[in-house]
């Protein structure tokens, strides 16, 4: 569904250029649910530009739902959907309306475009607005309405910049329902952006990471978790001194009274890690293990935290 080879956007601001893609290889299958991370200014806004025909590149290739970005670009739009940061409805028109008029420039019939709107209002919970205007809905029924103007022309595909950002936590679990419900709809196949690591983590089958222009790590969660990260092993000793002799034996960090370690499998390492300080004459006073976050996988990747980045309002 996506294909990008070698994909780079250079920014020329004054005199200085801005590398803002730099050789980015990226392959999606249809039926995806993709997640897109990384920090500010990481490339993933124009990462999506460029795919969604907006902006384009200054080399490589991308092909998206079968069509060329740079030479077929009507094509590549006919087929898929773009829900980007800033609300794409009007103020004038009421909800159902917009839908409407949507469809109708997307070249379906009235009685089409009435009965797709119709079907799109009752999809996304909409039915009870469609006489509201957009500039009267909350934020969150505001992303809907979005969501169901990138859906007016059936794509394939949908791509969602930061579709859950700025909203309260219920209405981010609430478009997260919708985004999955049309999935399992339409089997649409969606790439989104996000800064919400826990999000991705629970609901993304795969995820993309993204660093200074290039993909870092690529993966389902699990298998980045398992395999860049790995588990945390928190120990805590009597005195500081015996911290320091235990993270010795066993490989971790010292920190007071308290040492970390990371291991591929906690419950598999900690009876070893246990019986090495115990012949240390290590007294261990508690013992704790933590799955990994997508944040340990930033962190061990980069060695900076994706946690501490803004999250836009
Ligand atoms: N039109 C532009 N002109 C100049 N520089 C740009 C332009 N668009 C993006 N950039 C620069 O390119 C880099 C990547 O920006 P981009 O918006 O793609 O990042 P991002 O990962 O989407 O960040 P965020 O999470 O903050 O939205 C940044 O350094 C940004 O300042």
């Amino acid at each position: 569904m996506i294909h990008a080879r070698a994909l780079t956007r250079t920014f020329k601001v004054k005199k200085e250029r801005v590398e803002a893609v730099r050789g980015l290889d990226l392959d999606v299958e249809a039926g995806q649910l993709t997640a897109f991370l990384g920090p500010n200014g990481a490339g993933k806004s124009t990462t999506l530009r460029i795919l969604t025909t907006l902006l384009p590149p200054t080399s490589g290739t991308a092909t998206v739902a079968g069509h060329d970005v740079a030479t077929e670009p009507a094509a590549v739009r006919a087929r898929i959907g773009y829900v980007g940061q800033r609300s794409s409805a009007g103020e004038e028109f009421r909800v159902r309306d917009e839908l409407v008029t949507q469809g109708r420039c997307y070249g379906l019939r009235p009685r089409e475009a009435a009965a797709r709107a119709d079907e799109l209002l009752d999809l996304l919970d909409l039915a009870p607005l469609a006489k509201r205007t957009p500039g009267t809905l909350s934020g969150g029924q505001r992303r809907r309405l979005d969501l169901a103007i990138g859906l007016v022309h059936r794509p394939d595909l949908l791509f969602l910049d930061e579709p859950s950002t700025g909203l309260d936590p219920k209405s981010r679990a609430e478009i997260w329902q919708h985004i999955l419900r049309l999935r399992e709809a339409y089997g649409t196949t969606l790439f989104l952006t996000t800064h919400y690591l826990e999000e991705a983590d629970t609901m993304a089958e795969r995820v993309v990471i993204i660093d200074n222009g290039r993909v870092i790590a690529d993966g389902t969660p699990e298998q980045l978790k398992n395999d860049l990260a790995g588990d945390l092993v928190t120990l805590t000793t009597g005195t500081a001194d015996d911290a320091a002799r235990a993270a010795a034996a066993v490989g971790g960090t010292a920190e007071g009274t308290t040492v970390r370690l990371r291991v591929p499998n906690a419950a598999a390492a900690m009876p070893e890690c246990l019986r090495t300080l115990d012949a240390k004459l290590v007294e261990v006073v508690t013992a704790e293990t933590t799955r990994p976050t997508l944040d340990d996988v930033f962190l061990a990747l980069t060695g900076r935290s994706l946690a501490d980045d803004d999250i836009p309002a």
